[in-house]
């Protein structure tokens, strides 16, 4: 697992290595060396100002000055407050370093090439604010590339949100372990290409840290991801359902269908309207269409135990019926996913939701952020919560069900706490019946009896990769075809030796 950690499990790392026996200087040392390193590696960086916080962030950046002056590049030093203000490790770092030292506050960028960005990293406490926010605001109209250590200054690591002002940086390093704020927008937009430093923290502190969430690529759930088995046949791999829309809007089911099936479900049944039966009947030849009036027909079908997840809301028109049709799905057999249209017809209640979700075996719902906001609307403790990661594992626990709370950085988080955050979804997925299709791979995991975070995660990781493999241009019916090859790659990694 790709661990991500917010500041306090930061300092908990840290804390835990002082502890076995690294002083927390030579981590310090570490940290300033592997900036120097990034600086140096810039094209042309002759020049170089360093701005120094008044913490630790600072004394890093002073580290990387030495170093750096060291190998013969034209260093200066900028520091925020007072030199003699300075406490502990960067107070040490200071006194290490012998050159001259400039006010942040009046320093100018004429005959500068490149800025280190150390003012404020993990310790950032509150909104920068008169003197600290000019200099960033400063720094970031200079012009000049900027190399940011840990974090740019001013972006909360822990929520990817600008408290008050950050300036772009080109490059970050931070060290052992990237944070959440790297990855949840605009954070990850600010931080330019990150590199991960190793300072020599054991990765071993990490079991007592147990951290809970999680970069989401397949370290995150391939344990879990059920591979297609020798002695395996269709119904082994999971029946599943999605309702559809009626004929205008059956497309959406459509994807999300074919979406279920590429992903591996055994066998994927379309429940419809009548009058869509022929749309669906005709559209893939491996795809099996019902004809189902209402929720109380769809119960009748769903007696068959062998539908092992469903899925409802991709054009289906939010209103009671869909409600009714969610919880005609949702039994101790089956999993469940509820999109779009499902989420939409709760507006406002999601306890209701969380009743019917309840009574599923797995319930995964797979919101963008406008259903979002429309299902916990006047819940303040989710729509409150300081970030998208913070919502969406608020909303989870609120829903006792997985939430996928979709975008460039999407969350996926479940009741307990657990969440992964997504980086490798390209902008151009952000096209009609993506989220569609999203929602069909979900149920076709979840289809084949995989755990629902896991399921949810992984579909998410694979829309992703599907979207690369598709490349620019692609519309949401390319994405179940793009699934082969993502997956002719994956199998093998998890073992998987075509057997
Ligand atoms: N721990 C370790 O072993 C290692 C840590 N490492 C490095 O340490 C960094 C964390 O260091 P840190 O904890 O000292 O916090 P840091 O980011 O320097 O900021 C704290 C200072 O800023 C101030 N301040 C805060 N907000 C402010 C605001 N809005 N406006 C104005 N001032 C504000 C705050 O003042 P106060 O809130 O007390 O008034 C305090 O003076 C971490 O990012 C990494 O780079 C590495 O060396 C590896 C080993
Ligand atoms: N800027 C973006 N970069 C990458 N992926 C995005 C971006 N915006 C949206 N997405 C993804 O595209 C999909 C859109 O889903 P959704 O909003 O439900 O659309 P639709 O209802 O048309 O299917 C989601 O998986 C979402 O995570
Ligand atoms: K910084």
């Amino acid at each position: 697992m790709n661990a991500l950690l917010d500041p306090r499990e930061m300092a908990e790392a840290d804390a835990r290595a002082i502890e076995g026996g690294i002083a927390g200087l030579t981590l310090m040392e570490r940290a300033g060396t592997a900036v120097a390193d990034a600086a140096a590696r810039r094209p042309y960086p002759t020049r170089i100002a360093i701005l120094c916080g008044p913490g630790n962030n600072g004394g890093d950046g002073l580290v990387a000055a030495r170093i750096l002056a060291q190998r013969g590049f034209r260093v200066r030093v900028a520091l925020l407050g007072a030199r003699d203000a300075l406490i502990g490790d960067a107070a040490a770092a200071a006194r290490r370093w012998t050159g001259p030292v400039e006010s942040a506050e009046t320093l100018t960028y004429e005959t500068v090439d490149l800025i280190v960005d150390a003012l404020f990293g993990a310790g950032l406490a509150r909104d920068l604010e008169g003197v600290p926010r000019a200099v960033v605001e400063r720094m970031a109209a200079s012009g000049r590339p900027i190399i940011a250590v840990d974090l740019p200054s001013g972006l909360d690591g822990a929520t990817g949100k600008v408290r008050g002002a950050a300036a772009q940086a080109v490059e970050t390093v931070t060290f052992f372990r990237r944070k959440p704020g790297h990855l949840l927008l605009p954070g990850r937009a600010l931080c330019g290409r990150v590199r991960v430093a190793d300072i020599g923290i054991p990765a071993s502190v990490l079991d007592a840290i147990a951290p809970t969430c999680a970069v989401n690529d397949p370290g995150a759930w391939g344990s879990a991801f059920v591979l297609p088995a020798a002695a395996g046949h269709k119904y082994s791999r999971g029946h599943a359902l999605v309702a559809s829309g009626g004929a205008w809007t059956a497309g959406a089911a459509r994807l999300a269908a074919r979406g279920a099936l590429r992903a591996g479900a055994g066998l994927v049944t379309i429940a419809c309207p009548p009058d869509a039966l022929a749309v669906h009947a005709a559209s893939y030849a491996a795809l099996m269409a019902r004809p189902v009036g209402d929720a109380a027909e769809l119960g009748r079908l769903l007696e068959d135990p062998r539908f092992t997840a469903a899925l409802v809301g991709p054009g289906l028109g939010a209103g009671p019926q869909a409600q009714a049709m969610l919880a005609a799905c949702a039994g101790p057999e089956r999993s469940v996913v509820a999109d779009a249209d499902a989420l939409t017809s709760f507006a406002g209640d999601a306890a209701a939701l969380a009743a019917v979700l309840s009574r599923a075996r797995g319930a995964v719902v797979t919101p963008h952020e406008g259903e979002f906001a429309r299902l916990f609307a006047g819940d303040d403790s989710v729509l409150g919560a300081p970030s998208k990661l913070a919502r969406a594992r608020a909303a989870a626990a609120r829903l006792g069900a997985v939430v996928v709370l979709k975008g460039a950085d999407t969350v996926v988080a479940e009741p307990g706490g657990h969440a992964t955050i997504a980086e490798n979804a390209p902008a151009f997925l952000a096209t009609a019946g993506a989220g569609d299709v999203l929602a069909g791979f979900v149920c076709g995991l979840l289809a084949q009896a995989m755990p629902p975070f896991a399921a949810a995660s992984a579909a998410v990781w694979l829309h992703g990769e599907a979207a690369r493999e598709a490349g620019p241009g692609l519309i949401a019916d390319d994405l179940p075809e793009a699934l082969r090859p993502v997956y002719a790659r994956l199998f093998p990694s998890l073992g998987w030796t075509g057997a």
